[in-house]
């Protein structure tokens, strides 16, 4: 099955003139890495806030077309069900971070969807440890590099366990050190079963694609 199907996607933020995405046909296959490339300015992240459902319910605009996860249309889908399919990773992670510990920022989602403490405690021990920062559980997340910001973004998102990962220029302010690190998380994840999209400029980072497109 797809893991994403878009038909006819077209947008326009309710501020400009001109549609940002007009009439977009895509398949993601599932287990694949596909990255997306363009200028900038063509409409990547706007393309990936419509895959995980922050287009249309957080930006406003005209929309019109159709996506699908895993066969479902995402406009029938609750937030939960979104949130447990699809997680997505911004450029700079000190946006995404707001807890005063990693303990706390890797529970907060979780907690949202009710998900039981015990479980919430062992996803945290397995997850520190998949990313091998276990000894900066009780650190605050503003006392790390910028590497490390990432992969506890990153680790929010797999908190829920989601079979979709959205991943937009995630690596673009991180040390070389910190790019492989997260490449070989992505690669393992991929190894997982997991369907990963990226947004990337770097020649280095789409090594790890299966598939480029451009738009
Ligand atoms: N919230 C918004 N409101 C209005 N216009 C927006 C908004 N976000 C993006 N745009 C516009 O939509 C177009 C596409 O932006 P988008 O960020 O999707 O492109 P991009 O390809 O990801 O760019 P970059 O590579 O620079 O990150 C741009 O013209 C941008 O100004």
């Amino acid at each position: 099955m797809n893991a994403v199907e878009l038909n006819k996607l077209n947008f326009k933020y309710k501020s400009v003139q001109k549609r940002t995405l007009e009439n977009v046909n895509l398949i993601v296959n599932q287990g694949e890495i596909l990255a997306i490339c363009g200028v900038s300015g063509s409409g990547k992240s706007t393309l990936c806030n419509c895959i995980c459902g922050l287009i249309p319910n957080v930006y406003e605009g005209e929309y019109s077309g159709e996506v699908k996860i895993f066969g479902q249309d995402i406009s029938l889908m609750s937030r939960a069900e979104i949130a447990t399919n699809i997680g997505i990773i911004f450029q700079n992670p000190s946006t995404q971070l707001f807890s005063p510990t990693i303990e706390d920022e890797l529970a907060f989602g979780p907690e949202n969807l009710c998900v039981d403490r015990n479980e919430i405690a062992m996803r945290i021990d397995e997850i520190l440890k998949i990313i091998n920062m276990e000894e900066y559980r009780y650190e605050n997340p503003n006392s790390l590099s910028g590497g490390q910001q990432q992969l506890i973004a990153i680790a929010s998102v797999l908190m829920l366990n989601p079979k979709i990962i959205i991943c937009d220029e995630i690596m673009s302010w991180i040390d070389e050190g910190g790019k492989e690190i997260i490449k070989n998380l992505l690669m393992n994840l991929k190894k997982q079963g997991k369907t990963i999209i990226i947004v990337e400029h770097d020649i280095e980072n789409l090594k790890i694609a299966d598939r480029v497109i451009n738009i």
